[in-house]
C-alpha cells in the first residue's frame, strides 16, 4: 500500500511509474494460529505472492505485538483484526496502543456507536503521533450471522444488508475509512458512502469449498465484481494442505 501525506493509498509507485493496486495485492490472508511459528511459516510460504496478513484475535492473544513487528518487517501489509468494542474512553486507550504497532488496519465494532467510534479515531491520531496513521475499519454484521440470527437473537429487525447500509453511514459519520461487510452488501455500502469509502470484506470462498461457521458467502472474483476493495481469505488457504498452491489458484480466479 502505498502512502502519501499519512494516507493510504490504492496504488503504488515502482520504477516504471504509478501502479494501481491489482487485485491480488488486495487479498488479506487470515492468519489464524495459535503461535507466532505457525503463522510466520505460512506467512513465509506466501512470500511473492501474497501482501497483506491478517493478525486476529487467536494469534494476537497467543503471539503478541511481536508477531506485527515480524510480519512488517518480512515486508507484509498488516490488518491488525481485534474488533475492539468498549466504552469510548476504553476504546481510544486500545487504539492509543494499537497505534504504535506500524499496522496498516486496525477495527473497531459500530455497534459501539457514534462516540465510540470517534473516541477510537482520535485514540489512533494521537497514538500515531505524526506517523501514519493505519485505516480505522468498522465491523457491521459479522459474516457469520444469517438474517434469521440477527433478526430473531440479536433483534435487530430488517434485512441485513440494511443494517449493514446503516451500519456503514454511522462509521462514515464518525469518521472511519470504512467496513468489514459480506461482499454482498458491498454495493449499498458504495451506494450511500461513496466510491471511497472502503469495504473489507470476509466471507469469501472459492467455489464449492467449505462454508465453515460463514453464512453470507461468495466467491472472490464475485467478491470484486460487487466493487470490494480487499477480500479476507483463511481457512481455505491457511488450512489447505499446500497453502501456496490454494492462493494461487485464488489469484488465477481473480484473472492474476
Ligand atoms: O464479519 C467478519 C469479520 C471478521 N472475520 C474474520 O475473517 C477471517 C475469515 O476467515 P475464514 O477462515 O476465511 O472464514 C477470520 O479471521 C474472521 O475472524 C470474518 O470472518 N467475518
Amino acid at each position: 500500500m502505498a502512502r502519501s501525506n499519512g494516507r493510504q493509498l490504492d496504488y503504488r509507485v515502482n520504477w516504471s511509474g504509478v501502479e494501481k493496486l491489482s487485485e491480488r495485492d488486495r487479498i488479506i490472508v487470515a492468519l489464524d494460529f495459535s503461535s507466532e511459528q505457525e503463522a510466520l511459516a505460512c506467512a513465509d510460504r506466501l512470500q511473492g505472492i501474497a501482501t497483506y496478513m491478517k493478525v486476529g484475535m487467536q494469534l494476537y492473544y497467543a503471539a503478541g505485538p511481536q508477531i506485527v513487528y515480524a510480519l512488517k518487517e518480512r515486508g507484509f501489509n498488516v490488518f491488525v483484526d481485534l474488533k475492539v468494542h468498549d466504552i469510548p474512553n476504553t476504546a481510544k486507550g486500545a487504539m492509543q496502543s494499537l497505534a504504535s504497532l506500524g499496522a496498516d488496519m486496525v477495527n473497531v465494532h459500530v455497534a459501539g456507536g457514534k462516540d465510540m467510534m470517534t473516541a477510537a479515531k482520535e485514540g489512533l491520531e494521537s497514538g500515531a503521533a505524526g506517523q501514519t496513521k493505519p485505516l480505522l475499519i468498522g465491523v457491521t454484521q459479522l459474516t457469520s450471522s444469517s438474517q434469521q440470527m440477527m433478526n430473531d437473537e440479536i433483534g435487530i429487525e430488517g434485512t441485513i444488508v440494511d443494517c449493514a447500509q446503516r451500519y456503514a453511514q454511522l462509521a462514515k459519520a464518525a469518521g472511519l475509512d470504512g467496513v468489514v461487510a459480506s461482499p454482498l452488501e458491498v454495493e449499498a455500502i458504495k451506494r450511500s458512502c461513496g466510491p471511497t469509502f472502503k469495504t473489507v470484506t470476509p466471507g469469501v470462498r472459492p467455489r464449492g469449498a467449505e462454508l465453515g461457521d460463514q453464512k453470507r458467502v461468495v466467491t472472490p472474483a464475485e467478491a470484486f465484481a460487487f466493487g470490494t476493495d480487499y477480500i479476507v481469505v483463511g481457512r481455505p488457504i491457511t488450512q489447505a494442505s499446500d497453502p501456496l498452491k490454494a492462493m494461487r489458484a485464488m489469484v488465477e480466479s481473480i484473472g492474476g
